[in-house]
């Protein structure tokens, strides 16, 4: 071990958690920022927005593991599971009744006679997710800090179990169906599968009995503009939503405040709200849920996570991300054709995301015709002896053409400063595309020497698409598990798919950061093998 230690880099890391609940752990690995973890080193790039200043924290004072503590692995996991714990109604209304399920998989038909007061109770095989089942949130045992992409929490690397809940309809509900006034809300941008998810929802509240299913048009605009009607939902109504793209409800970004949006539930007679959308969404949803909590209302407000950008913590993926890779492809193989095609031809594809370079790492190795990825998590120099432009220029002498992928939040340092936000506080960033394709236009004019540079810009039409087959499996097995959340009496939670299996998350936990890529994790490291790029600084 203290062999070891030289090429170990301890930062003070602040978990996820520490937003709220004054922990923070020491991190121990390659020493450069990590993510995916319930270990988070935040990067420099990151672009916190009204997300995590909303939020109090006070991990700037928090204590750190003592690791001569012998039991400090276990204090570890009870503060995790009390981390990873997902609110339950009972929480604040602890005279809470429950039922036997009305989701009953052994019913044919909601309609069959057999089942028309649905399966007894006493019935042995149910098919039920029992609340004590855990899933492994981290499935790898990394046996050394120098391991690729090891993320540890004590400098041995010891391995801790990290357990998180399973998602899945409970043999008891906490909502009688017939009660229940159930509303869907889509937020943010747009996103691959918010149809299939919204179709899911009111398809499997049915299931369950439940009647009243409306959607709220426009995002959480739609709770204060009088003019935006509620939306009827029903099977028959949202049959066919999933074979297009887009939101059958609408989005939109800013709206009223959290109390008026809770107003507006009780108003509504809502007491299960589905809230779609990414970090900012889900931080309104958590509030939205500490306001009803407060208020002493019984309702379920459970989240889907919507991003193509994948940038949420803790999740294999988000719905949306595999679509909007899909779509990239074309913007990459026109952009491959132009450059292969003209005499010293570059091709420059830029990709959403605003934080994370997910998309363009994984577009460009689904590709294989991306000679660059540039993404905001990795530093770079455009200029300069190692810049990427002599790189540029290295791929016209050798090859005759290049293709360059960037991401939208790459290379920020660049650009002049906006100092705009969008409605929900978002930065508003600059062109990097249009920045690289100028410069490298003035770079090689500037040398004499020919390239021909051809620029796409596919941004919108990498999400404003239907989601492929896997994209809609997963809207569908995220929007049931949603409805099984709320019926099962939780609220503040989120639905996620974690080392393949289906779990609910605390909805702070999941947006304490944006989840961004790690330069040191091997599928970085299979991008960078796959392009060839050298480091650009
Ligand atoms: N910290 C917050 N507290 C309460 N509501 C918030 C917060 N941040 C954002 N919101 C609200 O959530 C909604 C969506 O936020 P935002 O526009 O940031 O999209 P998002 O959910 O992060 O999705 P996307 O990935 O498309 O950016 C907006 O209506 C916004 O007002
Ligand atoms: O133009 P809009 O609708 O604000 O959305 C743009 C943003 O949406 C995202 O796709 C998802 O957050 C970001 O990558 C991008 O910056
Ligand atoms: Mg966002």
């Amino acid at each position: 071990m203290d062999a070891l230690l030289p090429a170990i880099k301890p930062g003070l890391v602040h978990s996820p958690a520490s937003t709220f609940r004054d922990h923070a752990f020491l991190f121990f690995g390659s020493g450069r920022p990590v993510n995916n973890s319930n270990l988070i080193r935040i990067p420099k790039i990151m672009k916190v927005k009204a997300v995590a200043h909303k939020q109090s924290s006070t991990a700037s004072s928090a204590p750190s593991i003592d690791f001569s503590d012998p039991d400090w692995k276990s204090k570890y996991q009870q503060d995790f599971e009390a981390r990873f714990n997902i609110p339950h109604i009972t929480d604040v209304l602890p005279d809470a009744v429950s039922y036997p399920s009305t989701f009953c998989l052994k019913m044919r038909t909601p309609l069959s006679p057999d089942f028309a007061e649905r399966y007894p109770s006493d019935e042995e095989w149910h098919g039920y997710i029992n609340n004590r089942d855990r899933v492994l949130l981290k499935v790898i045992h990394y046996s050394s800090p120098t391991s690729a992409g090891a993320e540890c929490i004590d400098p041995d690397c010891t391995w801790v179990e990290q357990w998180v809940h399973r998602a899945g309809p409970r043999e008891k509900i906490y909502f009688k169906p017939e009660e229940v006034k159930a509303a869907i809300v889509t937020c943010g941008g747009l996103c691959p599968g918010l149809n299939d998810v919204i179709r899911q929802i009111v398809i499997t509240l049915e299931i369950y009995g439940v009647k009243k299913i409306v959607g709220i048009p426009f995002g959480y605009r739609g709770f204060s503009d009088e003019s935006l009607a509620e939306m009827p939902l029903s099977r028959k109504v949202v049959q066919n939503v999933h074979l297009s793209g887009g939101s059958l409800l609408g989005v939109s970004r800013g709206g009223p405040s959290v109390s008026e949006i809770v107003d507006s539930l009780e108003e509504r007679g809502i007491n299960m709200l589905f809230v779609l959308g990414g970090n900012g969404t889900h931080a309104g949803a958590n509030a939205i849920h500490e306001e009803c909590n407060k208020r002493q209302l019984k309702v379920a407000i459970v989240g889907v996570p919507k991003t193509i950008d994948n940038d949420i913590l803790f999740m294999d993926k988000t719905f949306g991300f595999d679509t909007a890779v899909e779509e990239a492809q074309r913007a990459i193989n026109s952009a491959y054709i132009e450059a292969h095609s003209a005499y010293h031809g570059i091709g420059i594809v830029k990709l959403m995301g605003r934080n994370s370079g997910f998309i363009a790492m994984q577009a460009s190795l689904a590709s294989g015709q991306i000679d660059i990825c540039l993404i905001p998590e990795v530093p770079f120099n455009l200029h300069g002896p190692h810049g990427v432009l002599s790189h540029l220029k290295y791929l016209l002498e050798t090859k005759g053409s290049a293709v360059v992928c960037v991401a939208e939040g790459a290379g920020q340092d660049f650009l002049e400063k906006i100092n705009a936000t969008d409605a929900s506080g978002n930065i508003i960033l600059g062109d990097i595309g249009v920045h690289i394709q100028q410069e490298t236009k003035k770079y090689f004019k500037g040398i004499g020497f020919p390239a021909d540079v051809k620029y796409i810009d596919p941004t919108y039409m990498i999400r404003a698409c239907r989601a492929n087959a896997s994209d809609g499996i997963l809207c569908t097995v995220l929007g049931q598990n949603a409805v099984h959340g709320a019926f099962a009496g939780y609220s503040g939670i989120t639905v996620g798919i974690c080392n393949t299996h289906y779990v609910y998350f605390p909805i702070p936990e999941v947006i304490a950061q944006s989840k961004v890529v790690d330069p040191n994790s091997r599928m970085w490291h299979r991008c960078l093998t796959s392009t060839g790029q050298p480091d650009f600084v």
